[in-house]
């Protein structure tokens, strides 16, 4: 049986920079996986090699046994990805732009009907599906985003900074659904700065730190067992250790603000 997600020495230079380093990691599926770390850590790079849209200098990546770079079609009806700022179609109404994501993955007509509708009722979309997206709030876009992303049943979806500009009730729901999915096998790879959003969200955590995974276990194996009181907080900074802590605590506390 193959991980969900399985990245195997996959690294990222930009010319001199190295952005992310040998990264070994193995996703199970219905695992939601956080992948936690401040700006810069590398955490978009790695994203954007694991749905193909930035190529590796070294290293590979497959999604249920597929090499993501070698099989990029089949790789890519595997998975799904829904960036921090999703790129929508404003002249288009919700319902065009799900039925333009299904024409791309050859879904048929019926079950595209059947599948659109109930994922629009589940987000609560259903009356504004015939609503050009320009009208859509933030949340709402981003809605239609995961709906869209969720339309051809993909085993592995990939979330940039999910709930950036959420108001604290959509984040709820975001999460709820999220749990959902992952409890009917799907698998849920996020990125976030935010602690908070990887401690209440996460069946496990891997923290990205300069282009490296420095911890990586379930928040109970982060804490070690011993401190039951630690939050992932005080863990993120004993295994920092950096100067700069500070402006990392506040940016990664910093709910809601963009990055
Ligand atoms: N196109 C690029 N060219 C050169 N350097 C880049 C490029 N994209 C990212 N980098 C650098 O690679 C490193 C990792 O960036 P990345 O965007 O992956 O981080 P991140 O963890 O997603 O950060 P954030 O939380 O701010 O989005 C940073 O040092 C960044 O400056």
């Amino acid at each position: 049986m193959h991980a969900a997600l399985e990245l195997t020495n996959l690294a990222k230079s930009y010319r001199k920079h190295q952005a992310v380093q040998d990264l070994n990691l193995a996703v199970q599926k219905g695992e939601l996986f956080g992948f936690l770390g401040p700006n810069g850590a590398g955490k978009t790079t790695t994203i954007k090699m694991l749905t193909g849209l930035l190529e590796p200098t070294n290293g590979s990546a497959e999604i249920s046994g597929i090499d993501i770079w070698q099989h990029p079609l089949k790789a890519k009806e595997k998975l799904a990805y829904v960036p921090d700022q999703p790129n929508l179609y404003p002249k288009l109404t919700g319902w065009d732009y799900l039925e333009f994501v299904a024409s791309v993955f050859q879904l048929q007509k019926d079950w595209f009907q059947e599948r659109a509708n109930e994922l629009l009722a589940s987000f609560n979309l259903t009356e504004q599906a015939n609503d050009l997206i320009e009208s859509y709030s933030h949340g709402m876009k981003q809605k239609i985003a995961l709906c869209g992303a969720l339309i051809h049943e993909p085993d592995v979806l990939f979330m940039d900074e999910p709930t950036v500009g959420l108001d604290p009730k959509s984040a709820r729901t975001l999460k709820n659904l999220l749990q959902q999915l992952c409890a009917s096998g799907m698998t849920v790879f996020l990125s976030t700065h935010i602690l908070e959003i990887a401690e209440e969200m996460c069946d496990r955590v891997g923290i990205i730190y300069e282009g490296e995974v420095i911890a990586l276990g379930t928040m109970d194996e982060l804490r070690g067992g011993d401190d039951a009181d630690k939050s992932l907080e005080d863990i993120f900074l004993e295994l920092t250790g950096g100067e700069d802590q500070q402006a990392i605590i506040s940016e990664m506390t910093n709910h809601g603000d963009a990055t």
